[in-house]
């Protein structure tokens, strides 16, 4: 080859070489871009089958392109298998899983088709409701392999209902209708009340429910008083918070699940809209109703409303006939609404539901529903709580606690209000044990109706819990003061115990203090407004301590409950609102009044044996009606006070009785019982105080001047007693030859009387001198020697029984020294008592006494006890201060200027029973009910 040739050669080979380069380079280019176009396409596709939904893509391609374009086909392919692995778990399990949580949480008729359950009565426990409620089956069309699964929406306290029609209202009437039966099926009937409203119709929404309306447990409201049925709602709310939750629990549904069982039923509130806005109040009421109501049991299912609270709400949307999406499955997820059961059988079912309500109200609650199944199984760390009475079947409650710490119970005479008290501390002392609740019970009215709770004659039982009874106090007003005193220390004591723990209250030196016995404190006084009878010291003291303890009280678990026929006339309760305020509970019986606010009338339309229970303070939306069982009649509170004083604690003491129309014995004072000889100082104890305890009014007779004692009075029985019971207490206070008397019976009424304590203190080995009125002169001639001559080497005890009578006698001057008896008994008044001689005196009257001690000192008489001598005659006696003192029949006031301020009143004791002891002392005779329950 030429050279020539050879280079051209080269030259089309490297041209051929540079060819095939570009021709593979823009081959190469093409089918990259060929491939962009492809992923473009299918890109394209896929964006479109996003905006689409891969499901409705696959049902119809060819809305997206030539369903034959593979662009097409691999993007769907490629969303589907993307669908397919999101869905993969869900498929595998999760309708499953719900299946079997609605199966858990939706028992019986709260899921279960409707044959199964539907016209059967309910008994499912109101403490424990389900949690869910079916509506239907759901599934989820656009998921690789739809399932179904069940819906099932929350209810009653969990969440309210938000409905949305979409224009077909008929599915939202059934879907509502369902689920109301489902849960009006499920629980007892009355559990379970129903309002409806719908703004557009009068009657006719929910028909196959309207059997339940004749029994009032459901209420159409007229479409034009939206307001009524709102005010009613929240009146509710108000009262449940005042009321079933003053305790502290936050909701009905928590109250419930801790104590077994739930007082109020709930109260579902249908509203039918029609998709336009409320007024603006009426919308904030429903909206403060959704947020509050909840917790109230009040539930809404809002039909076409506007509902847009923080509160839970669940909505429904109604996407055709029988078809709906809720909140809680999700957009994605298709519901299939329950069938409703046939009109007929829903209808008979409710009738069923009414008829079995209208049986269970009417039964008959009586007193023994009142008492829990096992006796003392409730603790008062945080309070009280105890029905009273029943309202349409179910128990109605009060509560005493640091919310509503005192009581304040109206209504005349005859209404009930003794009965109540029964019904009320029975239920109280059913639950609470004596550890953990007591009683101090005082009745002003005359009559005996607490002394049931004492031992009686024929029936040895008492109330357990019961430390203190007082009856027939109608005059005694000083027995209320002597409670309130008490009540008052023990609400100190109490401060001080918790103050040592660092805490404040009961409830908290409870949790510092287990071991301690830490009992809340009722005090019941009915009839309490004698206590203030009186414009008088008793009233100023009496109110100064109520208010003292109505205002601390609440803190130390101390509670008052006061009964009364008139709180009108009340004038120290009325004139101080502090103490009024206190008495958040209130209790009406009928025709009470004032007792609740004064626009507040319910009292006036009660019907017999039923009561206004009201925790506020008796504002009207805080009134719960309750029928008031029978609790004094044959088998009831007596009854039960068999089963409690059968378990009371060993060594349990009965009450203390404190009877107003009986006297003390002597004999069975506790003080003079525990007297004993060489007592220092020696006391003549002269009868007994009212107390809480019944301490003994004593003098203690000391040497030092004026240790002589005045008995001033005509009463002989009550003089007479006074210087009895002295004389044989110091009797026992010394042995034979350690003291000395010399008893002198000057008036012929009385003569008896020195002539058995002369008896008595012989019989006991003491040596006593008896003088006749012959004698007297010359027994103070002899006694006033031992003065001079040094004074008497033992007590002795001069006892004068009607010195007054013997008056013209001991001025009788001798003759020849112008010397008389009274002069004598002046100075053995005056220096006897230095020389271990005292004189215990009775005179008649305030001026005999006078007239006896002449220009001398009133100091001479130390101590006197007066009966039926009025306040202003006694005043020298009582260093010059007034003394307010009217006489009533068998009580003395006694006075010690040693130790008194102000004088006090005294029973005297009745001696005679001592006297003879064959014949019983008359005894607090039970009422006639409870002599009624021993036939
Ligand atoms: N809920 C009741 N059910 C049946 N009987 C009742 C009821 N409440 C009271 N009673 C009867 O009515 C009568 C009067 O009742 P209660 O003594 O309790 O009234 P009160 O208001 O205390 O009257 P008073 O102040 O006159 O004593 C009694 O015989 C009592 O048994």
């Amino acid at each position: 080859m030429s050279k020539r040739s050879a280079r051209r050669s080269r030259v089309e080979s490297a041209f051929e070489h540079l060819r095939s380069t570009i021709a593979t380079a823009l081959g190469a280019a093409e089918n990259a871009h060929r491939a962009v176009l492809d992923e473009c396409a299918q890109q394209e596709f896929a964006l479109r089958i996003a905006q689409m939904g891969s499901a409705e893509a696959a049902r119809a391609p060819e809305e997206l392109g030539d369903p034959a374009d593979p662009h097409l086909r691999a993007a769907l392919a490629e969303s589907l298998a993307e669908r397919e692995r999101i869905y993969a778990d869900w498929t595998a399990t999760g309708p499953a899983r719900l299946t079997e949580l609605v199966a858990e949480t939706a028992p019986g008729s709260a899921s279960d088709p409707f044959e199964e359950w539907l016209g059967r009565i309910g008994s499912g426990e109101a403490s424990a409701p389900p949690q869910l409620w079916r509506i239907g089956t759901a599934s989820v069309p656009d998921s690789p392999r739809p399932q179904p699964f069940p819906a099932a929406v929350p209810a009653l306290d969990l969440s309210h209902l938000r409905i949305t029609t979409d224009g077909v209202p008929e599915t939202a009437e059934s879907l509502v209708q369902n689920l109301l039966l489902r849960v009006l099926g499920h629980f007892q009937p009355g559990q379970v009340r129903v309002h409806v409203w719908d703004v557009t119709q009068l009657t006719g929404t929910l028909p196959a429910l309207y059997p339940l309306a004749g029994a009032g447990l459901l209420t159409a409201h007229d479409p034009t008083r939206l307001d009524e049925l709102l005010e009613a709602l929240s009146d509710h709310i108000r009262r449940i918070h005042a009321s079933a939750l003053l305790g502290g629990h936050t909701s009905l549904r928590a109250l419930a699940a801790e104590q077994g069982h739930r007082s109020e039923p709930w109260r579902i509130a249908v509203l039918f809209g029609n998709g336009e806005t409320l007024r603006e109040e009426q919308q904030q009421q429903l909206q403060r109703i959704a947020r509050n109501g909840l917790s109230c049991g009040i539930q809404l299912i809002c039909v076409d409303l506007s509902l847009t609270v923080s509160s839970a709400i669940e909505s429904i949307t109604l996407t055709g006939r029988n078809r709906a999406r809720t909140s809680l499955t999700g957009p994605e997820a298709v519901v299939e609404l329950d069938e409703a059961p046939p009109r007929t059988e829903a209808a008979k079912a409710c009738s069923a539901i009414a008829d079995a309500f209208e049986a269970r109200r009417a039964r008959v609650r009586t007193f023994d529903d009142l008492v829990p199944e096992q006796l003392w199984q409730h603790r008062s760390t945080s309070g009280l709580q105890a029905p009273v009475g029943f309202s349409e079947g179910e128990p109605v409650w009060v509560n005493l606690g640091d919310a509503s710490p005192h009581t304040l119970i109206g209504g005349p005479s005859g209404s009930g209000k003794t009965n109540f008290l029964y019904g009320m501390l029975g239920a109280m002392t059913a639950r609470y044990s004596p550890d953990e609740l007591e009683l101090y019970l005082l009745d002003f009215k005359e009559g005996v109706s607490f002394a049931q709770f004492t031992p009686g004659k024929r029936d040895p039982s008492w109330l357990p819990h019961a430390q203190l009874v007082g009856v027939n106090v109608n005059t005694d007003r000083e027995f209320g003061l002597a409670l309130l005193r008490f009540l008052a220390d023990e609400m100190r004591r109490r401060a001080e115990h918790a103050k040592q723990h660092e805490v404040t209250k009961l409830e908290e030196l409870r949790a510092e203090d287990p071991r301690g016995r830490w009992p809340r404190i009722v005090a019941v006084i009915d009839e309490f407004q004698y206590l203030f009878a009186e414009r008088d010291p008793v009233t100023a003291e009496a109110t100064q301590l109520l208010e003292d303890v109505a205002r601390r009280g609440r803190s130390q678990g101390i509670h008052l409950v006061l009964a009364s026929q008139d709180v009108s006339g009340i004038e120290a309760f009325w004139g101080k609102p502090a103490i009024f305020e206190q008495f958040i509970l209130r209790i009406a019986l009928p025709k009470a009044r004032r007792v609740l606010a004064e626009q507040n009338q319910t009292a006036l339309e009660l019907t017999r044996w039923h009561a206004v229970v009201n925790h506020e303070s008796g504002v009207k939306h805080g009134n719960e009606v309750a029928r008031i069982p029978d609790a004094t009649g044959k088998n009831t509170f007596h009854a039960l006070q068999h089963r409690l004083w059968e378990r009371r604690p060993s060594g349990s003491a009965p009450p203390r009785l404190f009877d107003g129309s009986n006297l003390p014995r002597l004999s069975e004072l506790a003080d003079y019982r525990e007297l004993a000889p060489d007592a220092r100082p020696p006391k003549a104890l002269l009868g007994q105080i009212i107390d809480v305890t019944g301490t003994a009014a004593a003098v203690p007779l000391v040497r030092s001047p004026g240790r002589n004692l005045a008995v001033i009075g005509s009463v002989r029985q009550d003089t007479t007693s006074v210087l009895g019971a002295a004389a044989l207490s110091l009797g026992r206070q010394h042995r034979p030859g350690g003291i000395r008397f010399t008893v002198a019976g000057l008036l012929d009424e009385a003569a008896a009387d020195a002539e058995a304590v002369t008896a008595e203190l012989r019989a006991d080995g003491h040596e006593v001198e008896a003088v006749s009125f012959d004698g007297i002169e010359a027994a103070i001639d002899g006694i006033a020697g031992t003065i001079d001559a040094g004074g008497s080497p033992v007590p002795h005890v001069l006892l004068l029984y009607g010195v007054d009578a013997a008056q013209a006698t001991l001025e009788r001057k001798d003759p020849v020294t112008r010397a008389c008896a009274l002069d004598q008994l002046r100075k053995i008044l005056k220096q006897g008592p230095e020389s271990r001689i005292h004189v215990l005196g009775w005179w008649r009257s305030a001026q005999r006494v006078k007239n006896t001690l002449g220009m001398g000192p009133v100091d001479d008489i130390g101590a006197w006890v007066a009966f039926d001598v009025h306040g202003q005659e006694l005043m020298p006696f009582a260093a010059g201060q007034s003394v307010n003192w009217s006489p009533r029949a068998r009580r003395g006031l006694f006075f010690d200027r040693s130790v008194h301020s102000r004088p006090e009143v005294l029973l005297p004791f009745d001696l005679a029973a001592d006297r003879a002891p064959e014949v019983p002392a008359p005894r607090t005779e039970r009422t006639e009910i409870r002599e009624e329950s021993h036939d």
